[in-house]
Parts: structure tokens; C-alpha cells; sequence
């Protein structure tokens, strides 16, 4: 450790206490969140239960940490409070338990309103400044004009000590941005942009050292203070000073409540059941090893004595107290909800919000678009020189058709190069969509409407480098037709990346799914195999809504339906390799090559209207896919 919290951040800590413009965040309507015997059990043929009869209560201003040994039901708690859905494969053995603000119930609308929940793994944006993330956070949350927006983002910044890095990157894989610390300081406040009045935190300090998450929790204690706010935090081993900080305690082990209560009195709880407290010791330790039996010699001595201190606290006045405090409560009105709900953006702002927010990455972060583009330059370099300037000659037929089909098929093979910046677009939209910023609508247009641009540049500079280079049919028109399915190409390919990405949200998964599906397509779409010989199962089964088949097709009959080739002339005379009318001529037409495919001019119409089909489909499907995932 190079510093102890309490001298390093002196004047942080003095920042804090002293407090700056803050009047968005201040909380004058929530007294009090409370529940009341929550238990939870799995849905399995045999049900174990993995939270038992939990009942708590916190008021306006204080933080609450919900602690306990890895496994004891702290973020299942934690999500019930926050009114996640419950997993399938998790069940209330009664009712659905309500969560009191003021003592009672409120629809789940108004709760999402005036409540924020805070992840574990931050899901920021690397490629953008601190005060950009918090620019784009309260855009997607809330229509405010600029001025208000501005000053909330400016409070913020002060609020959780982030000024002097208002302009710097969060970070990248390959930038160094903020720490650790700092960037759980921003995803804390760009929560709070929206001005909710109740704060739910996954492990806020979950692998940063002793003073990051020291001031982690110091920023937020003296922002909860100051303005009112009902922060609860789930939290594994704090340190001293940190723990000291929380207002209350939840301690758990094995879904079971062992002290609820000011973090104050806990050692005077265990001192009553006749623990002896030792001193010099982080009180954070003593109690996770008083309800920890995972490292116990004798399991079942020290399962007997975790039950008889269990029992001892649903016994004891404290736990009696609790219950009756929470049965009391004052049923009152949430008389003004939360201001940030009744001025959501509207859809289409959001999508200019997502798509402005995607431009000002794609151009920072190479990953998302750069390396692609890179990539796909080379590889047009690479094609055009491997095939180079090739004649009119029937010996150019069999190369120019492989070229086709090389360029088309591995172009869109290379789309997996996507899933990575995909992958991260998706984790952000499930952590804001979990917080009611937006939805699938919103984040499917965005995506396409970003995306488009940056395909159209990637085909138009792929077929300047790679068409004249190989020599194909040297007019106007049959290049401008090459880009347009080059472009359809890639919008389709990107399609089923978004797709595949979005039902399996793994890097591999994602990956090798997307791989064998191209593979599959690559094979079917009439090169390999021509259609006139393409056996039925695969013909019907596939053949006909692979996209890369109408790719293909029409830059088959891009090529050859309108050009000639010449024929091989050998002492013997002319040579055709394939015999077509101007056989006399020894000329072979292009169109003999397409017969042997069974591909017929003038279809570009219905195809390009088949294709597009093909790609909103794959959006449609992956809409569907994002609309139903929680
Ligand atoms: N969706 C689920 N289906 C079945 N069991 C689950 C599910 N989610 C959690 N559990 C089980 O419930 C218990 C509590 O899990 P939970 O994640 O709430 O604990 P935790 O205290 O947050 O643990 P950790 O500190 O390791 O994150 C564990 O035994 C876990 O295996």
C-alpha cells in the first residue's frame, strides 16, 4: 500500500465534506426502502433455499453493506431489491415480496425511475473522456437542456473527485486511461446523473486495493449524506476504514440473516452471544470468519455453531426490533417521483445519442472499425496482385471466377473480425437497458446506422484496390454494380454477426458460431458446387436464402454476361474451352460460362430486393433476441 486513506486523500476527503452544487441530487420525497421476510429457493425437483426470511430497512442518507462469505446470497438480495427479475431457475416459495419506498409499495416504473443499480464489472466506454461518459449517460437518461445537463456533469466531477481527469480516456485494452478506483468513482456518478434517490451497488470495490476502495466508498458516503440518498452496496472484505464507513450492516451466511444493524453495534451483538472480540483485528474479517464454515476443520461443529449464532440473532431484541420497525412503518405516498422518468429522450434522440456515441469510438478505438478496414485493404492489395491484370482469355475465366469467389466468400468470412467490438456494444447496452435507458429498437438502429457508412467505405475501397487491378469487366456500370454487392455483401454478414453475438454472448462461442455458419453458407452458395448439380436437401434446405449465394450470382453475371473472352490459337488452329456462338469467331461469350451455373441475366432487381430481406431479417431476428433478453 503506498498510502493510508486517512492522510493520502485528506483533501479529497475535505472535497467531500464540503460538498458543491448538488441541488439536482438532493432527495426530499424517499424516507426509508424496506422488505420484509424474503426467502428465495431454486426450482429444482429438490429446492434449496437460498435466502431465508430476509427483512431490512434503510433510511434516507445511509449506506448499507450487505456482507457475507462468497456464495451467501448477497447479489441475489441485492438484484431482489433492486426489482431484477428473478433467473428462471430461482423462486419465491410465497408471494412475490414487495420493496417499501416510505413504507409502501410502488409499480415497478416508478421504481426503475428513482433508482439506479451500478455494476460490478463497469461496462464504460474506454475510447471516451470521463466528462463524455457522463455527457452521454445523462442524454440517454434524460432530456435536460444543455445548461442543466452541464452543470450536473460539472457537480459530479467535483462530487466524486474526478476533475482533474474530466478530459481524460477511461482506457482501452491498448490506452491507459483512469485506475481502477477512478473508474468506479465514474461509473458511480454516471448513475447518478439521472438523480435517482436509491443506489444499488454490486461489490463497488471488487479488486482495488485498500485506498481505491476506501474513496470509493468515501465519495459515495458523503454524496448519500449530503443529499439524502438510500445506498445499498454488496461488499466482500473491506478494510477497517472502509467497512467503518457504512451506516448499516447486513451480514449473511448461507441466505441467512446473522446481524442487521448499525455497523456501529456489531461487536457489542457478538459480545453479548459471548464471542470474544479480538482487537488490532479488521472487524471485516473477524465476522466473515465467524460465518464462514467453508474453511472450518470440523464442518459439522462449526455448521452447529454457525446455526446456534444464527438462531441467537433471529432471538435477539435487535432482530425483534428490526421486524417491528419495518411492520410500523408509516405507509406514505412517494409524493414528487423521480424528474429524470418524465423527461425520457425520445426514440429518436436516443439513436442519435447511440449513433454520435459509436462515431466518437469507432473513430478512437481502432478495434470497432480501424483494424477492419486495415485488413480488408491488404487484403484487396493482396487479391489484386495475386490476380493481376488478367487478359480476356478463356485461361482468365477459371481465375476470375475463383476471384469471385474468394473476394465475396472471405470478405464476408472476415466479418468475425466484428465480434469483439460487438461483443462490447451488447455488454453496454444489457447494463443500460437494465437500467431502462433504452431498448432493443434503439440499440438495433443505432448499430445498423453506424455500422452502414463504414461497410460502404470498406466496399468501395476493397473494389477500387482489388477490381482494376484483376482486370474484370473494365466499365462504369459493372463497377459501380460490383461495390453495390460487395456493400450488400458485407451489411448481410454483419447481420449475422449481430445475430449469432447477441443469442450467445461469448467471444468463442460468438466466434466460432459465426465461422461455421459462413463456412456453411461459403459451401452452398453455388461456386463449390453449381446449383444445376447442388443435391435437393441442401438446395432447398439452404441454398436459397444464403446470402452469399446472391452474391455471387450477380457478380457471376457482372463479369460475364456482357463480355467476350478469346480462345486459345495453336499451330492446330482455335481451341474453346467452352463452345458458345462465336465459336466461328474463336471467341467464347461470357454467358457460356454463367449456363454451366444455370445463371440468367436480368433477375438484379428481385435479388437485391431478396438480399435486403435477407438483411433486415438478420436485424429483425437479432431484435427479437435482444427484446427478450433481461
Ligand atoms: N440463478 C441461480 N440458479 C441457481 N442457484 C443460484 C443462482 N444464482 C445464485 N445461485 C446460488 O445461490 C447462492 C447465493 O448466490 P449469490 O450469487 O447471491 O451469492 P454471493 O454472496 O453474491 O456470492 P459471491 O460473493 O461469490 O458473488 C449460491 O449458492 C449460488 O450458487
Amino acid at each position: 500500500m503506498t498510502a493510508s486513506p486517512s492522510t493520502s486523500s485528506g483533501d479529497k476527503a475535505r472535497d467531500v465534506e464540503k460538498g458543491t452544487s448538488e441541488a439536482h441530487l438532493l432527495n426530499t420525497t424517499i424516507s426509508s426502502l424496506s422488505w420484509s421476510s424474503i426467502s428465495v429457493t431454486t426450482t429444482k425437483s429438490s429446492p434449496s433455499e437460498i435466502l431465508h426470511n430476509s427483512t431490512g430497512i434503510v433510511r434516507a442518507g445511509e449506506i448499507l453493506a450487505i456482507m457475507g462469505p462468497s456464495g451467501s446470497g448477497k447479489t441475489t438480495l441485492l438484484n431482489i431489491l433492486a426489482r431484477r427479475p428473478l433467473p428462471s431457475s430461482l423462486s419465491f416459495p410465497s408471494t412475490t415480496p414487495e420493496i417499501c419506498l416510505n413504507g409502501s409499495p410502488i409499480p415497478l416504473s416508478e421504481f426503475e425511475s428513482i433508482s439506479r443499480f451500478v455494476e460490478q464489472d463497469d461496462a464504460l466506454i474506454g475510447s471516451l473522456t470521463v466528462r463524455e461518459t457522463l455527457s452521454f449517460a445523462s442524454k440517454l437518461a434524460s432530456r435536460q437542456n444543455g445548461r442543466e445537463r452541464l452543470a450536473r456533469i460539472e457537480s459530479l466531477l467535483d462530487s466524486f473527485g474526478l476533475q482533474d481527469q474530466a478530459d481524460t480516456l477511461v482506457g482501452t485494452a491498448i490506452r491507459k486511461g483512469i485506475s481502477g478506483g477512478q473508474k468506479r468513482r465514474l461509473g458511480v456518478a454516471s448513475q447518478l446523473i439521472t438523480a435517482p434517490k436509491v443506489l444499488f451497488l454490486d461489490e463497488p470495490t471488487s479488486g482495488l486495493d485498500a485506498v481505491g476502495s476506501w474513496e470509493v466508498v468515501r465519495y459515495l458516503k458523503g454524496v448519500a449524506r449530503r443529499n439524502n440518498l438510500i445506498v445499498i452496496a454488496s461488499i466482500h472484505q473491506p478494510s477497517t476504514t472502509t467497512f467503518n464507513l457504512f451506516d448499516k450492516l447486513l451480514l449473511l451466511s448461507h441466505g441467512k440473516t446473522h446481524y442487521f444493524g448499525p455497523v456501529g453495534e456489531v461487536t457489542s451483538h457478538y459480545e453479548g452471544l459471548g464471542e470474544r472480540w479480538p482487537v488490532h483485528v479488521n472487524p471485516a474479517e473477524v465476522l466473515l470468519e465467524l460465518v464462514n464454515t467453508d474453511f472450518a476443520d470440523d464442518k459439522t461443529e462449526a455448521r452447529r455453531r454457525l446455526e446456534e449464532r444464527q438462531q441467537a440473532w433471529e432471538g435477539s431484541d435487535r432482530a425483534r426490533k428490526l421486524t417491528a420497525d419495518v411492520a410500523s412503518q408509516p405507509k406514505g405516498e412517494v409524493v414528487e417521483r423521480g424528474t429524470a422518468a418524465d423527461k425520457k429522450p425520445s426514440l429518436p434522440s436516443t439513436v442519435v445519442t447511440l449513433v454520435h456515441r459509436s462515431f466518437v469510438k469507432s473513430y478512437r478505438d481502432v478495434v470497432a472499425y480501424g483494424i477492419r478496414l486495415a485488413m480488408y485493404t491488404g487484403l484487396a492489395i493482396m487479391m489484386g496482385t495475386v490476380w493481376l491484370r488478367l487478359p480476356a482469355t478463356q485461361e482468365s475465366i477459371i481465375p476470375l471466377t475463383n476471384s469471385i469467389f474468394y473476394g465475396s466468400a472471405f470478405l464476408s468470412f472476415m466479418a468475425v473480425a466484428y465480434c469483439p467490438a460487438y461483443l462490447e456494444d451488447y455488454m453496454q447496452f444489457i447494463k443500460e437497458k437494465r437500467n431502462g435507458l433504452y431498448g432493443a429498437t434503439e440499440m438495433i438502429l443505432s448499430n445498423f446506422l453506424i455500422g452502414t457508412p463504414y461497410l460502404f467505405l470498406i466496399s468501395v475501397v476493397f473494389s477500387v484496390i482489388s477490381y482494376w487491378l484483376s482486370n474484370f469487366q473494365p466499365t462504369a456500370k459493372a463497377f459501380f454494380t460490383w461495390v453495390l454487392w460487395l456493400f450488400l455483401d458485407l451489411l448481410a454478414a454483419e447481420g449475422l454477426v449481430v445475430l449469432i453475438t447477441s443469442i450467445f454472448p461469448s467471444f468463442v462461442i460468438s466466434l466460432a458460431l459465426v465461422a461455421f455458419a459462413n463456412g456453411l453458407w461459403m459451401s452452398v452458395d453455388g461456386f463449390m458446387v453449381p446449383p444445376t448439380s447442388l443435391n435437393v436437401f441442401w438446395k432447398y434446405v439452404f441454398h436459397y436464402w444464403d446470402y452469399q449465394k446472391y452474391v455471387f450470382e450477380n457478380m457471376m453475371i457482372n463479369e460475364f454476361s456482357e463480355r467476350v473472352y478469346a480462345c486459345a490459337t495453336t499451330e492446330s488452329g482455335c481451341q474453346c474451352m467452352w463452345q458458345t456462338d462465336l465459336a466461328d469467331q474463336c471467341l467464347i461469350r461470357g454467358q457460356g460460362v454463367l449456363d454451366q451455373y444455370g445463371y440468367k441475366p436480368g433477375y438484379m432487381g428481385k435479388d437485391i430486393g431478396i438480399m435486403m430481406g435477407i438483411i433486415v431479417g438478420y436485424r429483425v431476428a437479432a431484435w427479437i433476441v435482444l427484446k427478450l433478453k433481461k
